[in-house]
């Protein structure tokens, strides 16, 4: 049978609302597919103009699902069990809310007499509950006085050259400085615009004499290129970013910095090692341009600007600051965004996507997805990083429940001839159990993948038969008991007394103890689930 076309349905009273469909592109298209068809959710929504407000509501809550699970992540899809509709992440609401609220804005344009009526109440409707996305998740920092003269030179300077902001700076105890709201800013409305000439990226080295020796060498990446650039341009009071430099903080507080007692404190978990790796790629990494270019070129690369400290200044400058930026030839490129550098980060950020120079006007604006309070803090998203990445790289454990705290566990994935039925995720993680919506047997708020993938492995014992009801309790014990085997080891590397007192330690020692904390929170959750599970298998 033909479908009717839309105009038809139109005229037929019916009004039809599109989500974008999932894409084949999408890495992840088999797996939301899979949700989606278990879900019975399509993506395009039809309602009988007028109906009933419950009708309405239920057509905007499937609306809401869909565009869920077209903007899951793959660690989100993870933990994604059949039975929940969601809300997965404050990130995947947001965006999920946004698509919506674009489709039903976009068909409003249009729009006249019943089916305005009916679009108006799907978009009141929309951003009641944006709004309580924000009310549910946000973590206050508290905010205090601060001398800002080097901060109010910047925006002085931002603001001759183009900027254009409605924000103000403040200091946040234990965050330092952040970004303030200095009127209520709707959704859509651009906080920050910073034009494309303020924005430090590759091109500030065809101005430089350095470019000549990086030509030189083989195999030397932009990013590096980048970082002994801005070694040496901190230090010249020349220098047309001077007022970005000297806005910088003279020491960062990341994981790259932690002394010895903070690593001591950190002994037994998986973050120990990854520091200590990073810190040693980048000690060899230095060394070796130490060799190359500050000995061959000392006029260029002056020995005193470019000690190992001084490097180290330089990494954590770019990986607490730096942000991938599509610039104007559609290159992603690291770059350093004056001001917009003073975003603080949260699990529920108002400004979500900002990567992209806009080439009419030549700026990078920083447009928000969810309101903003006159006075209130206005967050960015760093990213959807578990806190190890956070410690490591910024120095700081969000506030929070963090969706992609996760503890991956290498577990190798069977060949599929060894297994009844392969799971189709090959690797594999946990996170704090009490994030799960499923609490019930059997998962107990395990993820099902992970009991899945278990469950294939210890099914197979060479008979493809069904297994009777008794080996399926028997299969569902050893499933547990393999998780129990995983993380009961690890609680017990965990579980020695800390030799420091947080009240009296240093800001890097209070770190690791906080993330050692989150990781005895999260692995004692499993634990506790896992024994749940064997409760009610017997
Ligand atoms: C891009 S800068 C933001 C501006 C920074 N607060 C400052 O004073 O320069 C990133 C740094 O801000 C701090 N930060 C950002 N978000 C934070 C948060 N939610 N909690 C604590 N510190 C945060 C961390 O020190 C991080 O490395």
């Amino acid at each position: 049978m033909a479908l009717a076309s839309e105009n038809e349905l139109e005229r037929h009273g019916m009004l039809t609302l599109c989500l974008p469909s999932l894409s084949e592109q999408d890495p992840l298209f088999n797996k939301k597919k899979r949700l989606s068809d278990v879900k019975g959710l399509s993506f395009e929504f039809q309602i009988k103009v007028p109906s009933p407000p419950e009708e309405l509501w239920q057509m905007l809550n499937q609306m809401i699902w869909a565009a869920r699970i077209v903007h899951l992540n793959e660690i989100e899809l993870y933990f994604a069990e059949d039975d929940n509709s969601g809300p997965f992440s404050p990130r995947n609401e947001l965006e999920s809310l946004g698509t919506v609220l674009q489709i039903v804005k976009s068909s409003i344009l249009n729009a006249k007499t019943e089916r305005l009526q009916v679009l108006k109440f799907l978009l009141d409707q929309t951003e009641d509950i944006f709004n309580a996305v924000g009310a549910g998740n946000i973590v206050e920092m508290i905010s205090n006085k601060f001398n800002s003269s080097a901060e109010d030179s910047l925006l002085k300077w931002g603001r001759t050259h183009g900027v254009e902001t409605k924000l103000r700076i403040a200091y946040f105890e234990g965050a330092g400085r952040g970004a303030v709201a200095i009127e209520d800013l709707s959704i859509g409305d651009t906080a920050l615009e910073i034009p494309k000439s303020l924005i430090i990226s590759e091109d500030v080295l065809h101005e430089s004499d350095m470019n000549e020796v990086f030509k030189e060498l083989d195999g030397i990446s932009a990013d590096t290129m980048m970082l002994l650039w801005s070694m040496r341009e901190r230090h010249n009071s020349e220098s047309r970013f001077r007022f970005y430099f000297e806005a910088l903080p003279e020491e960062f507080h990341t994981g790259l910095s932690f002394g010895i007692d903070a690593l001591t404190t950190l002994e037994g978990t998986l973050l120990f090692e990854e520091l200590l790796q990073a810190k040693e790629h980048l000690r060899q990494q230095y060394d070796e341009l130490c060799h190359t270019l500050f000995s061959n070129h000392p006029k260029i690369f002056q020995p005193e600007l470019y000690s190992w400290e001084q490097f180290l200044w330089a990494c954590e400058l770019w990986y607490s600051n730096g942000m991938k930026v599509i610039l104007s030839d559609g290159k992603l490129k690291t770059c350093l965004v004056p001001i917009a550098g003073l975003l603080n980060h949260s699990i529920c950020p108002h400004i979500i996507h900002y990567g992209r120079v806009d080439s009419a006007t030549k700026s990078l604006k920083f447009p928000l997805s969810r309101p903003c309070k006159k006075g209130e803090q206005c967050y960015l998203s760093y990213g959807s990083f578990p806190g190890s990445h956070f410690v490591t790289f910024y120095g700081f454990l969000p506030k929070g429940d963090n969706p992609y705290d996760v503890i991956p566990l290498d577990i190798e994935a069977p060949h599929a001839e060894d297994t009844h039925s392969a799971s189709d995720w090959t690797t594999h993680m946990v996170r704090g159990t009490w994030l799960s919506k499923s609490k019930e047997p059997p998962s107990c708020g395990l993820p099902s993948p992970l009991l899945y993938h278990l469950r294939s492995i210890i099914e197979y014992d060479g008979n493809q038969l069904p297994p009777s009801p008794s080996r399926r309790v028997e299969i569902e014990r050893a499933v547990i008991e393999t998780i129990i085997s995983i993380f009961k080891p690890m609680m017990e590397s965990l579980s020695h007394t800390d030799d420091f007192d947080r009240e009296i330690s240093n800001w890097d020692v209070k770190l690791a103890l906080d993330y050692k904390d989150l990781q005895r929170k999260i692995i004692s959750s499993v634990l506790a689930s896992s024994t749940i599970a064997l409760q009610m298998l017997s």
